[in-house]
């Protein structure tokens, strides 16, 4: 279950930036970008590829230096202190990044030493303990399943205790229990206050953050709290059930203005931001007698989908003016 978070943690801005623009070349990659970020947030950046998701996060963090806007992040300036931020982020991407042909210990070492860290032994000590693997700290990471290899990584992107960080697609390839088990993590330091931006094109990953930033052409379109995006959308959704749904699906989907048709297991849910002729499809469909039509509150599932499918790759994006 979702850890509560504490009480002194609820309300505190952790980023706070107004303005960002990034140019690279002739392209305006980043555009007038603002945001605020809660600590202990866990927050979602969805877009298509190369819409500006991750050199956005990068500026908020003084990762990257913006050509235009300002900003604060945990307290500090984005682009006088990007030093002092850099020291208190912690990053962990899609790929494992940890060296295969060193041990859990040496590898977690290794971040330590990176970091300047002065206590490394007894930091290293209890980062194998919290990870349960005592009595492994001398196995090879590279022999580690998949699923551990992700905990290491987060182990190590965690032991300078950042108060932020940056997950790239952090459950790609990774099996469900295992991907389950790190986002009960991720919850538990969002619980302590830690700020976590995720950049992800996966769903399961989306329905995991609480809060959602829909980034397209360099632009932030939607941002809100999760269970709030269907209804910026301007979503609805029927759920059918009954016999022949792919015969159904198919039929739907070739209709004109029916909007989007998913098939979650033994339902369809046929979703539009056209309420007026969803709930007209829904009359005639029921007309027919075949499948049950059920109006629901459209979920973050459906709004996913929906924005992902109009989203083409943003590679063509608009030349400075
Ligand atoms: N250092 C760079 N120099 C030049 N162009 C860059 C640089 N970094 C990114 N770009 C370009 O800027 C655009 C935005 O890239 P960015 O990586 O921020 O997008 P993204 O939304 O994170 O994409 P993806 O989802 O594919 O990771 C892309 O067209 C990319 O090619």
């Amino acid at each position: 279950m979702a850890e509560q978070v504490p009480e002194k943690v609820a309300g505190e801005v952790a980023i706070s930036v107004t303005g960002l623009t990034k140019i690279f070349g002739t392209r305006k990659v980043v555009d007038g970008f603002d945001m605020q970020v809660g600590k202990g947030a866990i927050y979602g950046f969805l877009g298509p590829n190369g819409s500006g998701k991750t050199t956005t996060i990068r500026m908020m963090c003084g990762l990257l230096t913006p050509d235009g806007g300002a900003g604060q992040c945990l307290g500090l300036d984005i682009v006088r202190d990007s030093r002092e931020i850099k020291k208190r982020v912690g990053y962990m991407t899609q790929k494992f990044s940890l060296y295969e042909d060193l041990t859990i210990a040496e590898n977690l070492d290794f971040t330590a030493r990176m970091f300047g860290m002065k206590n490394r032994k007894a930091l290293v000590a209890e980062a194998v303990r919290d990870l349960g693997l005592e009595g492994r700290a001398g196995q090879l990471a590279g022999t580690l399943s998949g699923g551990w290899k992700q905990r290491l990584a987060l182990a190590a992107c965690m032991i300078h205790s950042p108060d932020l960080l940056l997950l790239d697609e952090p459950t790609a390839g990774v099996d469900p229990k295992a991907r389950r088990d790190f986002w009960d993590e991720i919850r538990k330091l969002a619980a302590r206050g830690v700020t976590v931006l995720v950049s992800t094109h996966y769903m399961d990953e989306a329905v995991q953050c609480d809060h959602i930033a829909y980034i397209a052409y360099g632009k932030k379109l939607i941002d809100g709290a999760a269970r709030d995006i269907p209804g910026q959308i301007g979503l609805s959704t029927y759920v059918v059930t009954g016999p022949d749904l792919s015969e159904l699906e198919a039929r739907l989907e070739a209709e004109d203005g029916t909007g989007q048709v998913i098939r979650f297991g033994a339902e369809l849910h046929v979703s539009g931001t056209d309420k007026a002729a969803l709930d007209a499809l829904a009359e005639v469909e029921r007309a027919r007698g075949t499948h049950e039509w059920v109006a629901k509150r459209a979920g973050l599932e459906e709004a996913f989908i929906y924005l992902m499918a109009g989203a083409k790759d943003n590679f063509m994006l608009e030349p400075v003016s």
